[in-house]
């Protein structure tokens, strides 16, 4: 009997150790399927928010070609957005100083988040200058997309840009200036050359940024379009902006652009920035561009080419381009819709009742008529910006108005559409509102309330109010650098190539003078120099070109390229796009391969002399133009 009792306990014990190993195996099993289970659910939950948080801009291939930063990565390498590696401030974000891990300086621009334009600016770039590589170029390294954030890396330029030498105490020395004007020549022949060509859209001295030589780049491509289909005036230019606020992909519209090969030295490859373009061109430009007599051809294949002048009821053009240059300055009405214009056209009688040209942009920018200083920057701004950026302005100034269409509202009308085939309709349209309403009175820095003490001495004493007027940057470009037939009341929504050229024009003169477009200041006496085109154009007709130049420059400067730069800044500034020279032919002229073709003379009045007194030049030994391309009598 005792013999038995082992092998009973023995059994007893094998029997709970399989009981126990089937728990184990049991419990270790159960949590690794639940781990399993766990791990799916998560799979699939990552997958479908990462996929729908990435597609818009993973789709699109010029995004491949760049390198995708985290936003820990760039946070690290700005020391946290910290002050000390603030670099400066523009319209649609902050740009910090930046140190990757590999040692390389870079410079981080921080979107604002709230903003619609960085969201406009960030895909244009990215679309544009990612496949762009020219030495006149800024380079863009990369981006970084978090959840609203938005951030582009660009190489670090350690002079920063051309608006902080030009307009503080340093100053620039004239051979660096000239050099500045040859190198941007150069980056606006780059792209207008590129296949389809490059339009920059906002060249002004904050765009243009100064590596360690001081050599310049062209940078900010956020207003830039490919110009995509040259030969039809409807769908000249491609940018898809849908999408972008919904959530849907950018990228997913077919392609339209072929590869591209260039003769330059610089590459540039946009068959992969075209695949995420579409064409979403308004038709009323059309109309807009014909009355500003704006060559294209529209859909029956009729070139409507300046002659149209006579067309949209303008007085007598004939083929002088004197005719053509006094039915532009002084027939045209700005105050139409698409319906006007097509009565206008057909009914002669119309022309009686127009309203004066003398009410428009260029009457405005040229100064005429019995202006204040005050008056003259109100009407001036008028013209420019949005009536509705201070309610109280357009019931008191510009009610008559109403047609017009407001540059605020640019982007609403443009896009409102496809943001209401969203299921969010309702929803978006009040945020979108909200944003308009935000922005609106963002702007409202620029309104002129009446009775308002501040913004009348900020419009007396000028100098801030120049700053900040010569840097605002709306959906059409820059106030004062962008050319008429784009900006002002009436402009096209079109960017042609001779629109940069006139910003061009405009950046030559501050370049040259060390002054902002329009620069007022405390003394009426000076407010012949407010303006500063119509102010160049005044000197043109006197003679004294050389007047212009920087005064801190002292003697100290090349007389024979000043005035050929001032003179071809006029050239550039014509009102007329077509009588603009191509900025192929102005880096020949720069480069002295070429004479600067005859222009005809576009005189500005002067502002009233009762308000300004005469003339005084500043330098005792006035010096005329070397070459006397302006002192011949208007054409
Ligand atoms: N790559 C860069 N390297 C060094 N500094 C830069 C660089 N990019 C921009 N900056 C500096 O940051 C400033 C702000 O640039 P940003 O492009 O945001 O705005 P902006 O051109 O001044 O104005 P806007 O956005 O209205 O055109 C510039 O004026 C320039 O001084």
């Amino acid at each position: 009997m005792p013999s038995r009792q082992p092998a009973f306990t023995h059994q007893q014990s094998t029997k709970h150790r399989a009981t126990f190993i089937f728990v184990i195996i049991t419990v270790f099993s159960s949590v690794l399927i639940l781990f399993g289970v766990i791990y799916l659910i998560y799979y699939v939950w990552y997958s479908l928010i990462h996929r729908t948080r990435t597609s818009p801009l993973d789709s699109c291939p010029v995004f491949l070609k760049l390198r995708r930063y985290t936003y820990k990565e760039l946070n690290s390498a700005t020391n946290g957005f910290s002050d000390d590696n603030f670099i400066g401030k523009g319209g649609s974000g902050t740009v910090y100083r930046g140190i990757l891990r590999n040692g390389k300086l870079v410079a981080v621009k921080l979107l604002d988040s709230d903003s619609l334009d960085a969201e406009r600016d960030f895909q244009n770039e990215l679309r544009i200058l990612g496949g762009l590589e020219s030495k006149f170029v800024v380079s863009l390294l990369g981006y970084c997309v978090d959840k609203r954030k938005r951030l582009v890396v660009y190489e670090y330029m350690p002079n920063r840009s051309l608006q902080d030498w030009l307009f503080s105490d340093r100053g620039l020395n004239w051979k660096r200036r000239f050099e500045i004007i040859v190198d941007v020549s150069r980056a606006l022949e780059f792209l207008h050359s590129c296949d389809p060509p490059v339009i920059h859209g906002d060249v002004k001295p904050s765009n243009v940024l100064l590596d360690a030589e001081f050599r310049a780049k062209l940078s900010d491509f956020g207003l830039s379009r490919l110009k995509i289909e040259p030969e039809f005036g409807v769908d000249l230019f491609s940018q898809d902006l849908s999408g972008t606020l919904a959530g849907d992909g950018a990228g997913e519209s077919s392609a339209i652009g072929t590869p591209v090969g260039s003769s330059h030295a610089n590459e540039v490859d946009f068959s992969l920035a075209l695949q995420a373009s579409s064409s979403s061109t308004p038709v009323n430009s059309k109309a807009v561009c014909n009355h500003l007599g704006l060559g294209f051809v529209n859909e029956k294949g009729k070139n409507l080419s300046v002659g149209n002048i006579e067309n949209c009821g303008a007085d007598g053009a004939d083929d002088s381009i004197n005719n053509k240059f006094t039915n532009y300055d002084g027939d045209l009405d700005h105050n139409f819709d698409n319906n006007h214009i097509t009565e206008s056209n057909s009914n002669p009688d119309h022309k009686t009742s127009k309203k004066q040209w003398g009410k428009d942009w260029w009457w405005k920018q040229e100064g005429s008529g019995e202006l204040s200083t005050r008056d003259y920057v109100r009407e001036w701004v008028g013209s420019q910006i949005c009536p509705s950026a201070n309610p109280d302005w357009e019931d008191d100034q510009i009610s008559e108005k109403k047609p017009h269409r407001k540059m605020q509202e640019w982007w609403k009308e443009e896009n409102l559409d496809d943001l209401a085939k969203t299921k969010v309709e309702k929803k978006i349209k009040r945020r979108f509102k909200l944003k308009i309403y935000k922005r609106k009175r963002n702007r409202s820095e620029f309104s002129f309330q009446k009775n308002s003490k501040n913004n009348a001495e900020t419009m007396n004493t000028g100098d801030v109010f120049s700053r900040e007027l010569s840097s605002t940057t709306s959906m059409r470009g820059t106030l004062c650098y962008v050319a008429p037939e784009y900006g002002g009341y009436g402009g096209c929504e079109y960017l042609i190539e001779k629109t940069d050229v006139y910003s061009f024009g405009v950046l030559i003169l501050v370049i040259v003078s060390g002054r902002r477009p329009l620069h007022v200041l405390a003394s009426p006496m000076k407010l012949e120099k407010a303006n500063l085109i119509s102010w160049c154009r005044q000197l043109a007709h006197g003679g004294d070109l050389l007047e212009l130049v920087d005064e801190r420059l002292k003697d100290d400067y090349d007389k024979s390229q000043a005035s050929l730069c001032v003179n071809l800044a006029l050239a550039c500034l014509q009102k007329m796009p077509e009588l603009r020279p191509d900025v192929g032919d102005v880096v020949k002229i720069l480069k002295g391969e070429m004479e600067l073709p005859v222009v005809p003379f576009e005189f500005s009045q002067s502002p009233p002399s009762k308000l300004v007194g005469r003339s005084r030049s500043r330098r005792k030994n006035k010096t005329l133009p070397i070459d006397g391309h302006y002192t011949r009598s208007r054409v």
